[in-house]
């Protein structure tokens, strides 16, 4: 059994707890342990894996948010620049899922957050998962 990291962006808390449902459900599916750390937004999280990460005490990441597009760039900004941190960690080794919905509107964010729907957290479990998988598999 191994300690996966849930780090995730509390912008919108009332879909994070959605979000974080459905990660966790799927982790203890697989029968692994997980611990959660909170940042404040989306930004943040590929930062705080990276630190996270320094620790050596985690074998995956799940990273979990929301972005919804507001009037300006910061939309943009924020969404490309969160997906670029996580694929640059995942390019150096680390295993990471990318749980950070980036919706035009919170309805759009609520059907894909909720478990019994979209259950984008635990999607994201499962892919953070499959690329531990595949690091013990080819570069144990
Ligand atoms: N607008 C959203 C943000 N913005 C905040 C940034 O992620 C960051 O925390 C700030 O710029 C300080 O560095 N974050 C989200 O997670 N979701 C948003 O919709
Ligand atoms: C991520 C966003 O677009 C949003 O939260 C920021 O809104 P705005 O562009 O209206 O400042």
């Amino acid at each position: 059994m191994s300690t996966i990291l849930i780090a995730e962006a509390r912008f919108y808390p009332h879909l994070n707890d959605m979000l974080l449902e459905g990660a966790r459900a799927a982790i203890e599916a697989a029968g692994h342990k997980h611990e959660t750390l909170t940042v404040p937004g989306a930004l943040e999280l590929p930062g705080a894996i990276a630190l996270a990460a320094r620790s050596g005490r985690f074998c995956a990441f799940v990273a979990l948010g929301v972005v919804i597009r507001g009037e300006t760039y910061h939309f943009e900004a924020v969404s490309n620049e969160s997906a670029r941190g996580l694929m640059d960690l995942t390019l150096q080794g680390f295993a990471i899922g990318n749980g950070i919905l980036t919706v035009e509107n919170e309805e759009q964010a609520r059907v894909r957050a909720d478990p019994r729907l979209g259950n984008k957290g635990g999607g994201a479990a499962e892919a953070a998962l499959s690329l531990f998988q595949l690091r013990e598999k080819y570069a144990p």
